[in-house]
Protein backbone atom coordinates (compact mmCIF):
# COMPACT_ATOMS: atom_id res chain seq x y z
CA UNK A 1 0.00 0.00 0.00
CA UNK A 2 1.01 3.57 -1.16
CA UNK A 3 0.92 6.22 1.43
CA UNK A 4 -1.22 4.09 3.93
CA UNK A 5 1.29 3.53 7.16
CA UNK A 6 0.34 3.11 11.31
CA UNK A 7 2.10 5.72 13.85
CA UNK A 8 0.93 5.17 17.25
CA UNK A 9 -1.38 2.29 16.55
CA UNK A 10 -3.72 4.72 14.36
CA UNK A 11 -3.58 4.19 10.67
CA UNK A 12 -3.16 7.11 8.79
CA UNK A 13 -3.11 8.04 5.27
CA UNK A 14 -0.50 10.55 4.70
CA UNK A 15 -1.11 13.15 7.16
CA UNK A 16 -4.83 12.29 7.58
CA UNK A 17 -5.50 9.69 10.52
CA UNK A 18 -7.99 7.23 9.14
CA UNK A 19 -10.58 7.00 12.14
CA UNK A 20 -10.84 10.90 11.60
CA UNK A 21 -11.95 10.36 8.01
CA UNK A 22 -14.59 7.63 8.96
CA UNK A 23 -16.30 9.79 12.05
CA UNK A 24 -16.63 12.42 9.01
CA UNK A 25 -17.95 10.68 6.19
CA UNK A 26 -19.46 7.48 7.84
CA UNK A 27 -18.58 3.99 6.33
CA UNK A 28 -18.27 2.22 4.17
CA UNK A 29 -16.07 4.83 2.82
CA UNK A 30 -13.60 5.22 0.00
CA UNK A 31 -10.52 6.70 0.84
CA UNK A 32 -7.68 7.57 -2.08
CA UNK A 33 -4.47 9.16 -2.04
CA UNK A 34 -3.84 11.63 -4.50
CA UNK A 35 0.11 11.80 -3.76
CA UNK A 36 0.07 7.51 -4.32
CA UNK A 37 -1.95 8.24 -7.89
CA UNK A 38 0.13 10.63 -9.23
CA UNK A 39 3.46 8.93 -8.52
CA UNK A 40 2.00 5.78 -9.99
CA UNK A 41 1.08 7.45 -12.86
CA UNK A 42 4.64 9.17 -13.32
CA UNK A 43 6.25 5.72 -12.93
CA UNK A 44 4.75 4.79 -16.45
CA UNK A 45 5.30 8.34 -18.09
CA UNK A 46 8.39 8.65 -16.68
CA UNK A 47 10.20 5.98 -18.56
CA UNK A 48 8.61 6.97 -21.30
CA UNK A 49 9.77 9.83 -21.74
CA UNK A 50 11.79 10.89 -24.72
CA UNK A 51 10.20 8.22 -26.64
CA UNK A 52 6.31 8.10 -28.86
CA UNK A 53 4.07 7.07 -25.97
CA UNK A 54 0.48 7.62 -24.75
CA UNK A 55 -0.02 6.21 -20.80
CA UNK A 56 -4.16 5.85 -21.52
CA UNK A 57 -5.66 4.96 -17.86
CA UNK A 58 -7.62 2.57 -18.33
CA UNK A 59 -11.41 3.88 -16.61
CA UNK A 60 -12.96 0.74 -16.01
CA UNK A 61 -10.43 0.68 -12.41
CA UNK A 62 -11.22 3.90 -11.56
CA UNK A 63 -14.20 6.68 -13.05
CA UNK A 64 -14.21 8.94 -9.76
CA UNK A 65 -14.04 12.43 -11.63
CA UNK A 66 -11.31 13.59 -8.85
CA UNK A 67 -9.44 10.87 -10.00
CA UNK A 68 -9.54 10.83 -13.49
CA UNK A 69 -8.80 15.05 -13.26
CA UNK A 70 -5.68 14.37 -11.01
CA UNK A 71 -4.61 12.03 -14.34
CA UNK A 72 -5.37 14.04 -16.77
CA UNK A 73 -3.38 17.61 -14.84
CA UNK A 74 -0.03 15.06 -15.20
CA UNK A 75 -1.31 14.56 -19.45
CA UNK A 76 -2.71 11.08 -18.94
CA UNK A 77 -4.63 9.63 -21.93
CA UNK A 78 -7.74 7.19 -20.97
CA UNK A 79 -8.84 4.02 -22.42
CA UNK A 80 -12.56 4.04 -22.05
CA UNK A 81 -14.93 1.50 -23.36
CA UNK A 82 -18.38 3.56 -22.98
CA UNK A 83 -20.28 6.30 -23.48
CA UNK A 84 -20.33 6.64 -20.15
CA UNK A 85 -16.78 6.65 -19.18
CA UNK A 86 -15.86 9.14 -22.91
CA UNK A 87 -18.28 11.87 -20.83
CA UNK A 88 -16.68 11.31 -17.51
CA UNK A 89 -13.27 11.94 -18.69
CA UNK A 90 -14.36 14.71 -20.88
CA UNK A 91 -15.97 16.48 -17.81
CA UNK A 92 -12.74 15.29 -16.06
CA UNK A 93 -10.55 17.45 -18.33
CA UNK A 94 -9.03 14.83 -20.67
CA UNK A 95 -7.96 15.71 -24.23
CA UNK A 96 -10.55 13.96 -26.42
CA UNK A 97 -7.12 13.05 -28.90
CA UNK A 98 -5.38 10.98 -26.18
CA UNK A 99 -8.85 8.60 -25.85
CA UNK A 100 -8.72 5.26 -27.42
CA UNK A 101 -11.87 3.32 -26.96
CA UNK A 102 -11.51 -0.17 -26.48
CA UNK A 103 -14.64 -3.21 -25.57
CA UNK A 104 -16.44 -5.61 -27.73
CA UNK A 105 -19.54 -4.20 -28.32
CA UNK A 106 -19.81 -0.81 -29.54
CA UNK A 107 -22.55 1.39 -30.10
CA UNK A 108 -23.89 3.01 -33.39
CA UNK A 109 -24.14 6.04 -31.08
CA UNK A 110 -20.93 5.81 -28.98
CA UNK A 111 -19.02 5.34 -31.96
CA UNK A 112 -20.38 8.60 -33.29
CA UNK A 113 -20.01 10.59 -30.45
CA UNK A 114 -16.44 9.28 -30.15
CA UNK A 115 -15.71 9.89 -33.84
CA UNK A 116 -17.38 14.16 -33.29
CA UNK A 117 -15.32 14.76 -30.24
CA UNK A 118 -11.95 13.23 -31.72
CA UNK A 119 -10.39 10.68 -30.19
CA UNK A 120 -6.97 9.29 -30.64
CA UNK A 121 -8.27 5.81 -32.03
CA UNK A 122 -10.67 2.85 -31.79
CA UNK A 123 -9.32 -0.26 -31.02
CA UNK A 124 -11.97 -2.57 -32.98
CA UNK A 125 -12.51 -6.06 -31.66
CA UNK A 126 -14.41 -7.75 -34.76
CA UNK A 127 -15.05 -7.83 -38.51
CA UNK A 128 -18.46 -7.02 -37.54
CA UNK A 129 -17.24 -3.67 -35.56
CA UNK A 130 -14.88 -2.99 -38.35
CA UNK A 131 -18.29 -2.80 -40.81
CA UNK A 132 -19.92 -0.70 -38.59
CA UNK A 133 -17.23 2.17 -37.59
CA UNK A 134 -16.82 2.30 -41.47
CA UNK A 135 -20.61 3.13 -41.78
CA UNK A 136 -21.29 5.16 -39.05
CA UNK A 137 -17.58 7.23 -40.07
CA UNK A 138 -19.17 7.25 -43.45
CA UNK A 139 -22.42 9.21 -42.21
CA UNK A 140 -20.50 11.26 -39.97
CA UNK A 141 -18.12 12.22 -42.98
CA UNK A 142 -15.02 12.17 -40.42
CA UNK A 143 -12.87 9.00 -41.02
CA UNK A 144 -12.26 7.01 -37.82
CA UNK A 145 -8.46 6.49 -36.78
CA UNK A 146 -8.67 2.74 -35.90
CA UNK A 147 -6.50 0.07 -34.67
CA UNK A 148 -7.26 -3.93 -34.33
CA UNK A 149 -7.06 -5.87 -30.77
CA UNK A 150 -5.76 -8.76 -31.68
CA UNK A 151 -6.11 -11.71 -29.48
CA UNK A 152 -2.14 -13.35 -29.90
CA UNK A 153 -3.45 -16.43 -27.73
CA UNK A 154 -0.76 -16.37 -24.78
CA UNK A 155 -1.40 -17.72 -21.60
CA UNK A 156 -0.69 -14.62 -18.89
CA UNK A 157 -1.07 -17.12 -15.57
CA UNK A 158 -3.63 -15.53 -14.17
CA UNK A 159 -6.89 -16.06 -12.52
CA UNK A 160 -9.37 -17.58 -15.71
CA UNK A 161 -12.17 -14.92 -15.22
CA UNK A 162 -9.36 -11.89 -16.35
CA UNK A 163 -7.58 -13.82 -18.61
CA UNK A 164 -8.36 -12.53 -22.08
CA UNK A 165 -5.64 -13.38 -24.28
CA UNK A 166 -6.87 -16.83 -25.15
CA UNK A 167 -8.30 -18.52 -28.32
CA UNK A 168 -11.43 -19.30 -26.38
CA UNK A 169 -11.84 -15.15 -24.68
CA UNK A 170 -14.66 -13.05 -26.59
CA UNK A 171 -11.91 -10.39 -26.92
CA UNK A 172 -10.10 -8.86 -30.09
CA UNK A 173 -9.45 -10.53 -33.51
CA UNK A 174 -7.79 -14.10 -33.85
CA UNK A 175 -3.68 -13.76 -35.20
CA UNK A 176 -4.67 -15.65 -38.01
CA UNK A 177 -7.35 -13.51 -39.18
CA UNK A 178 -5.90 -10.77 -38.59
CA UNK A 179 -3.93 -10.31 -41.91
CA UNK A 180 -6.93 -10.56 -43.96
CA UNK A 181 -8.89 -7.98 -41.83
CA UNK A 182 -6.32 -5.68 -41.78
CA UNK A 183 -6.71 -5.70 -45.46
CA UNK A 184 -9.80 -5.37 -46.07
CA UNK A 185 -9.86 -2.37 -43.59
CA UNK A 186 -7.09 -0.66 -45.91
CA UNK A 187 -9.50 -0.64 -49.03
CA UNK A 188 -12.37 0.87 -46.99
CA UNK A 189 -13.10 4.53 -47.45
CA UNK A 190 -14.08 6.04 -43.94
CA UNK A 191 -11.45 4.31 -41.44
CA UNK A 192 -7.46 5.25 -41.23
CA UNK A 193 -5.23 2.23 -40.45
CA UNK A 194 -3.17 3.47 -37.32
CA UNK A 195 -2.56 1.27 -35.05
CA UNK A 196 -2.11 -2.82 -33.74
CA UNK A 197 -3.20 -3.46 -30.15
CA UNK A 198 -3.64 -6.00 -27.13
CA UNK A 199 -4.62 -6.95 -23.88
CA UNK A 200 -4.03 -10.22 -22.59
CA UNK A 201 -5.43 -9.84 -18.97
CA UNK A 202 -4.83 -8.32 -15.45
CA UNK A 203 -3.04 -8.70 -12.76
CA UNK A 204 -0.22 -10.30 -14.51
CA UNK A 205 3.03 -10.84 -12.34
CA UNK A 206 5.15 -11.48 -14.98
CA UNK A 207 6.85 -9.60 -17.62
CA UNK A 208 6.97 -12.72 -20.13
CA UNK A 209 3.36 -13.08 -21.05
CA UNK A 210 3.72 -9.88 -22.50
CA UNK A 211 6.83 -10.72 -24.20
CA UNK A 212 5.63 -13.49 -25.99
CA UNK A 213 2.16 -11.20 -26.97
CA UNK A 214 4.75 -8.55 -28.24
CA UNK A 215 6.82 -11.43 -30.35
CA UNK A 216 3.92 -12.09 -32.08
CA UNK A 217 2.52 -9.07 -32.43
CA UNK A 218 5.67 -7.77 -33.65
CA UNK A 219 6.00 -10.74 -36.49
CA UNK A 220 2.62 -9.90 -37.87
CA UNK A 221 3.47 -5.90 -37.92
CA UNK A 222 6.54 -6.81 -40.49
CA UNK A 223 4.29 -8.92 -42.41
CA UNK A 224 1.19 -6.21 -43.15
CA UNK A 225 4.06 -4.00 -43.59
CA UNK A 226 5.71 -5.96 -46.55
CA UNK A 227 2.01 -5.98 -48.15
CA UNK A 228 2.35 -1.98 -47.29
CA UNK A 229 -0.27 -1.62 -44.35
CA UNK A 230 2.06 0.42 -41.91
CA UNK A 231 1.33 0.26 -38.22
CA UNK A 232 2.39 3.30 -36.21
CA UNK A 233 1.19 2.72 -32.73
CA UNK A 234 1.57 -0.87 -31.01
CA UNK A 235 -0.84 -0.41 -27.82
CA UNK A 236 0.45 -2.90 -25.20
CA UNK A 237 -2.75 -2.78 -23.02
CA UNK A 238 -2.70 -2.83 -19.32
CA UNK A 239 -2.48 -5.72 -17.03
CA UNK A 240 0.66 -4.71 -14.67
CA UNK A 241 -0.59 -6.56 -11.68
CA UNK A 242 -0.30 -5.48 -7.91
CA UNK A 243 0.49 -6.33 -5.01
CA UNK A 244 -1.97 -7.45 -3.03
CA UNK A 245 -0.15 -10.05 -0.82
CA UNK A 246 2.98 -11.32 -1.14
CA UNK A 247 3.05 -10.91 -4.89
CA UNK A 248 6.12 -9.07 -6.31
CA UNK A 249 4.90 -8.32 -9.33
CA UNK A 250 7.58 -6.44 -12.43
CA UNK A 251 7.53 -2.24 -11.70
CA UNK A 252 6.21 -0.48 -14.85
CA UNK A 253 9.68 0.69 -14.96
CA UNK A 254 11.16 -2.62 -15.27
CA UNK A 255 8.47 -3.62 -17.68
CA UNK A 256 8.41 -0.58 -19.85
CA UNK A 257 12.62 -1.16 -20.32
CA UNK A 258 11.79 -5.10 -21.80
CA UNK A 259 9.28 -3.40 -24.03
CA UNK A 260 11.55 -0.60 -25.46
CA UNK A 261 14.12 -3.27 -25.90
CA UNK A 262 12.04 -5.24 -27.99
CA UNK A 263 11.22 -2.03 -30.13
CA UNK A 264 14.87 -0.87 -30.77
CA UNK A 265 15.30 -0.35 -33.93
CA UNK A 266 11.54 0.42 -34.69
CA UNK A 267 10.07 3.61 -35.72
CA UNK A 268 6.60 1.98 -33.40
CA UNK A 269 4.93 4.25 -31.05
CA UNK A 270 3.47 2.88 -27.75
CA UNK A 271 0.59 2.83 -25.73
CA UNK A 272 -0.17 1.60 -22.31
CA UNK A 273 -3.78 1.27 -20.90
CA UNK A 274 -3.01 0.79 -17.47
CA UNK A 275 -5.35 0.44 -14.94
CA UNK A 276 -5.17 -1.53 -11.65
CA UNK A 277 -1.40 -0.78 -11.11
CA UNK A 278 -1.63 3.00 -11.16
CA UNK A 279 -5.01 3.16 -8.36
CA UNK A 280 -4.87 -0.15 -6.53
CA UNK A 281 -2.64 0.54 -3.78
CA UNK A 282 -3.82 4.22 -3.85
CA UNK A 283 -6.98 3.23 -2.31
CA UNK A 284 -8.73 1.80 0.98
CA UNK A 285 -12.27 1.04 1.98
CA UNK A 286 -13.07 1.45 5.46
CA UNK A 287 -15.41 -0.22 6.92
CA UNK A 288 -17.26 -0.76 10.62
CA UNK A 289 -17.67 -3.63 12.68
CA UNK A 290 -21.54 -4.24 13.35
CA UNK A 291 -21.30 -7.15 15.83
CA UNK A 292 -19.53 -10.17 16.21
CA UNK A 293 -20.92 -13.38 16.12
CA UNK A 294 -19.43 -16.21 16.65
CA UNK A 295 -21.04 -20.18 16.61
CA UNK A 296 -19.67 -23.58 17.41
CA UNK A 297 -17.53 -23.85 13.99
CA UNK A 298 -17.05 -20.34 12.62
CA UNK A 299 -16.31 -16.58 14.03
CA UNK A 300 -18.08 -13.77 12.02
CA UNK A 301 -16.97 -9.97 12.04
CA UNK A 302 -20.32 -8.88 10.63
CA UNK A 303 -19.46 -5.30 8.73
CA UNK A 304 -21.40 -2.69 7.48
CA UNK A 305 -19.94 -3.09 3.96
CA UNK A 306 -20.55 -5.84 1.45
CA UNK A 307 -20.57 -7.88 -1.53
CA UNK A 308 -22.49 -4.73 -3.37
CA UNK A 309 -19.78 -2.22 -2.25
CA UNK A 310 -16.55 -4.55 -3.25
CA UNK A 311 -17.03 -7.39 -5.03
CA UNK A 312 -14.01 -8.52 -5.67
CA UNK A 313 -13.81 -11.15 -3.00
CA UNK A 314 -16.97 -12.55 -3.82
CA UNK A 315 -16.66 -12.92 -7.62
CA UNK A 316 -13.12 -13.94 -8.32
CA UNK A 317 -12.51 -15.07 -4.38
CA UNK A 318 -10.11 -12.31 -4.52
CA UNK A 319 -7.61 -12.09 -1.06
CA UNK A 320 -7.46 -8.26 -0.22
CA UNK A 321 -5.53 -7.23 2.94
CA UNK A 322 -8.02 -6.42 5.80
CA UNK A 323 -6.40 -4.33 8.94
CA UNK A 324 -7.38 -2.34 11.76
CA UNK A 325 -7.39 1.24 11.73
CA UNK A 326 -6.89 1.28 15.68
CA UNK A 327 -4.54 -1.21 16.72
CA UNK A 328 -6.18 -2.64 19.96
CA UNK A 329 -2.88 -3.85 22.24
CA UNK A 330 -4.63 -6.22 24.98
CA UNK A 331 -6.51 -9.28 23.74
CA UNK A 332 -6.08 -12.44 21.73
CA UNK A 333 -6.80 -12.31 17.59
CA UNK A 334 -9.35 -14.52 17.29
CA UNK A 335 -10.04 -16.10 13.30
CA UNK A 336 -13.22 -14.15 11.71
CA UNK A 337 -14.91 -14.49 8.56
CA UNK A 338 -15.60 -10.65 7.57
CA UNK A 339 -19.08 -10.67 6.28
CA UNK A 340 -21.62 -8.04 5.09
CA UNK A 341 -25.59 -7.75 5.54
CA UNK A 342 -26.38 -8.63 2.11
CA UNK A 343 -28.63 -12.16 2.03
CA UNK A 344 -26.33 -14.22 0.02
CA UNK A 345 -23.69 -16.73 1.52
CA UNK A 346 -21.23 -15.55 -0.79
CA UNK A 347 -21.61 -11.91 0.70
CA UNK A 348 -17.88 -12.19 2.31
CA UNK A 349 -15.24 -9.34 1.99
CA UNK A 350 -12.34 -11.79 3.62
CA UNK A 351 -12.11 -14.82 5.26
CA UNK A 352 -10.28 -16.54 7.71
CA UNK A 353 -8.80 -13.50 9.08
CA UNK A 354 -6.92 -13.37 12.86
CA UNK A 355 -7.73 -10.41 13.77
CA UNK A 356 -8.01 -8.81 17.27
CA UNK A 357 -11.95 -6.62 17.15
CA UNK A 358 -14.62 -5.56 18.75
CA UNK A 359 -18.21 -4.03 17.67
CA UNK A 360 -17.64 -0.35 16.49
CA UNK A 361 -14.18 -0.79 15.68
CA UNK A 362 -13.07 0.19 12.24
CA UNK A 363 -11.18 -1.43 9.56
CA UNK A 364 -9.36 -0.62 6.07
CA UNK A 365 -9.76 -3.31 3.42
CA UNK A 366 -6.48 -2.24 1.27
CA UNK A 367 -5.91 -2.19 -2.33
CA UNK A 368 -9.17 -0.96 -3.09
CA UNK A 369 -8.42 1.94 -5.54
CA UNK A 370 -8.62 -0.29 -8.51
CA UNK A 371 -12.30 -1.94 -9.01
CA UNK A 372 -13.33 -1.28 -6.02
CA UNK A 373 -16.03 1.51 -6.27
CA UNK A 374 -16.41 0.96 -9.65
CA UNK A 375 -17.93 -2.34 -9.41
CA UNK A 376 -20.57 -1.67 -6.82
CA UNK A 377 -24.09 -1.60 -6.97
CA UNK A 378 -27.18 -1.17 -5.07
CA UNK A 379 -27.89 -5.11 -4.75
CA UNK A 380 -30.17 -5.53 -1.57
CA UNK A 381 -31.37 -1.81 -2.12
CA UNK A 382 -28.45 -0.63 0.01
CA UNK A 383 -26.66 2.70 -0.85
CA UNK A 384 -22.96 3.06 -2.78
CA UNK A 385 -20.81 4.20 -0.30
CA UNK A 386 -19.26 8.09 -0.51
CA UNK A 387 -15.20 8.36 -2.11
CA UNK A 388 -13.18 10.25 -0.75
CA UNK A 389 -9.42 12.13 -2.09
CA UNK A 390 -6.62 12.77 0.64
CA UNK A 391 -4.14 15.69 -0.66
CA UNK A 392 -1.95 16.24 2.06
CA UNK A 393 -3.14 17.52 5.18
CA UNK A 394 -7.08 17.80 3.25
CA UNK A 395 -9.58 15.79 2.94
CA UNK A 396 -12.46 16.36 0.34
CA UNK A 397 -15.32 14.14 -0.43
CA UNK A 398 -14.88 13.38 -4.76
CA UNK A 399 -18.39 11.51 -4.42
CA UNK A 400 -21.10 11.60 -1.40
CA UNK A 401 -22.67 8.65 -0.33
CA UNK A 402 -25.65 7.64 -1.82
CA UNK A 403 -28.67 8.15 -0.16
CA UNK A 404 -32.02 6.80 0.20
CA UNK A 405 -33.42 9.14 -1.89
CA UNK A 406 -30.77 8.74 -4.41
CA UNK A 407 -31.74 5.06 -4.46
CA UNK A 408 -35.52 5.76 -4.89
CA UNK A 409 -35.10 8.31 -7.75
CA UNK A 410 -36.62 7.64 -11.10
CA UNK A 411 -38.26 4.79 -9.63
CA UNK A 412 -41.68 4.19 -12.11
CA UNK A 413 -44.89 4.41 -9.63
CA UNK A 414 -47.29 1.03 -9.82
CA UNK A 415 -49.14 0.23 -13.13
CA UNK A 416 -52.18 1.83 -14.00
CA UNK A 417 -55.30 0.03 -12.76
CA UNK A 418 -56.22 -2.89 -10.55
C1 LIG B 1 -8.71 -3.44 -23.04
C2 LIG B 1 -8.25 -3.24 -21.63
N1 LIG B 1 -7.29 -2.34 -21.40
C3 LIG B 1 -6.84 -2.10 -20.14
C4 LIG B 1 -7.35 -2.79 -19.06
C5 LIG B 1 -6.81 -2.48 -17.71
O1 LIG B 1 -6.22 -3.56 -17.15
P1 LIG B 1 -5.45 -3.47 -15.75
O2 LIG B 1 -6.37 -2.82 -14.79
O3 LIG B 1 -5.18 -4.87 -15.42
O4 LIG B 1 -4.22 -2.66 -15.98
C6 LIG B 1 -8.34 -3.76 -19.27
C7 LIG B 1 -8.85 -4.58 -18.14
O5 LIG B 1 -8.36 -5.68 -17.92
C8 LIG B 1 -8.81 -3.99 -20.58
O6 LIG B 1 -9.77 -4.87 -20.82
N1 LIG C 1 -12.40 -6.35 -12.40
C1 LIG C 1 -11.30 -7.25 -12.35
C2 LIG C 1 -10.36 -7.11 -13.46
C3 LIG C 1 -10.97 -7.11 -14.80
C4 LIG C 1 -10.21 -6.19 -15.63
C5 LIG C 1 -11.02 -5.62 -16.74
N2 LIG C 1 -10.72 -6.21 -18.03
C6 LIG C 1 -10.66 -7.25 -10.98
O1 LIG C 1 -11.17 -6.73 -10.08
O2 LIG C 1 -9.62 -7.81 -10.75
Amino acid sequence: MDNFEYRNNQLFCEDVALADVAKEFGTPVYVYSRDAIERAFLGYSQALEGHDALVCFAVKANSNLAVLNVLARLGAGFDIVSLGELERVLKAGGKPEKIVFSGVGKQAHEIERALKVGIHCFNIESEAELDRVNDVAGQCGINAAISFRVNPDVDAGTHPYISTGLKDNKFGIAIDEAERIYAKAAAMQHVDIVGMDCHIGSQLTEIAPFMDAMDRLLVLVDKLAASGIVIKHLDMGGGLGVCYTDEVPPSPQDYISAVLKKLEGRDLGLIFEPGRSIVANAGVMLTQVEFLKCNESKNFAIVDAAMNDLIRPALYSAYQEIIPVSVREEGKPVTYDLVGPICETGDFIGKDRALTIEAGDLLAVCSAGAYGFVMSSNYNSRGRAAEVMVDDNNVYEVRARETLHDIMRGEQTLPAGN
